[in-house]
């Protein structure tokens, strides 16, 4: 990429919570070398919602990793917030994760021996930072936990379960949360509910949220989905609706087929 070529998402509006300029990831070497990233430009702005879809092996769970700094990054740069990600070491690495992004996983990953509110407030333990009781009151409120708060993941169905994982990851008002098939493990009506929460996260409490998906209708929850097609940027859509998502993905697959 040149310097002159656009990012994409980059308006004249709104600042960027996390910005990959030509970013590159090339995994393996000479027989099993596998450009999983080819240049890739994308900015996230702040308090925008953000959906990552492309078929399996576009490079979707590459691009969230290389960004949230839980991958290296072959070439380019990643800058998150006001971190050039390739400037740090591994402990800067631990604490800008720490300290600037929220995690959403598949698999809820919470410790089944603590309750909802200790795994809430897990990660502000470990770090030994006392957790802003009203906001923490506000973000227990928004994802509906308030009487669950001491029940154990166990007590708790597949839709709560990820309701405290997305409280886990507001708490600590990180500047990006990177959200991985939040709803793959959910039944529709869950999903549902999970997906309107992150989506209400970004309305009324400003959080910036990029989530990868292979599902149209969880997609259309966000404010603009970014294609992927071979590690590579392909298009992007504003203001999605799942149809309008689902007729893109076919002409995707029909062009790949072709
Ligand atoms: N650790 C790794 N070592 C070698 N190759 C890898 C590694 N991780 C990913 N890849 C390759 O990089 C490419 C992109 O993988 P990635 O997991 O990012 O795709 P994806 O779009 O998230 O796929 P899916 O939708 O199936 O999860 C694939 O060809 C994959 O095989």
């Amino acid at each position: 990429m040149t310097a002159t070529e656009p990012i994409a998402g980059v308006g004249t509006h709104g600042a960027l919570a996390a910005v990959a300029t030509d970013l590159t990831k090339v995994y393996g070497e000479g027989e099993t070398r596998v450009i999983a990233l080819d240049g890739v430009s994308v900015g996230f702005r702040r308090a925008e919602y953000t959906a990552i879809m492309g078929p399996s092996g576009s490079g979707k769970s590459t691009l969230m990793h290389c960004m949230a700094g839980l991958d290296s990054i072959t070439f380019g740069s990643v800058r998150l917030g006001d971190a050039e990600l390739s400037t740090l070491n591994d402990k800067q690495l631990t604490l800008l994760r720490r300290e600037k992004v929220g995690f959403v996983f598949q698999s809820f990953n919470l410790l089944p021996t603590l309750t909802a509110l200790e795994n809430v407030t897990l990660p502000m333990d470990i770090a030994g930072v006392k957790p802003d009781k009203a906001w923490l009151d506000h973000v227990i409120e928004t994802v509906g936990l308030r009487d669950r708060l001491r029940h154990r993941p166990s007590e708790l169905s597949g839709g709560q379960q990820q309701r405290v994982a997305c409280a886990r990851a507001l708490a600590s008002k990180p500047e990006i949360i990177f959200a991985d098939e939040p709803t793959g493990n959910l039944d529709s009506r869950s999903g549902a509910e999970v997906l309107g929460f992150l989506r209400s996260s970004v309305y009324d409490l400003g959080q910036t949220i990029v989530m990868v998906t292979h599902d149209p209708n969880a997609a259309s929850y966000a404010d603009r989905v970014v294609f992927l097609a071979d590690g590579r940027i392909v298009d992007e859509m504003a203001a999605p609706t799942s149809d309008l998502v689902l007729e893109r993905m076919k002409r995707f697959e029909a062009q790949r087929t072709s």
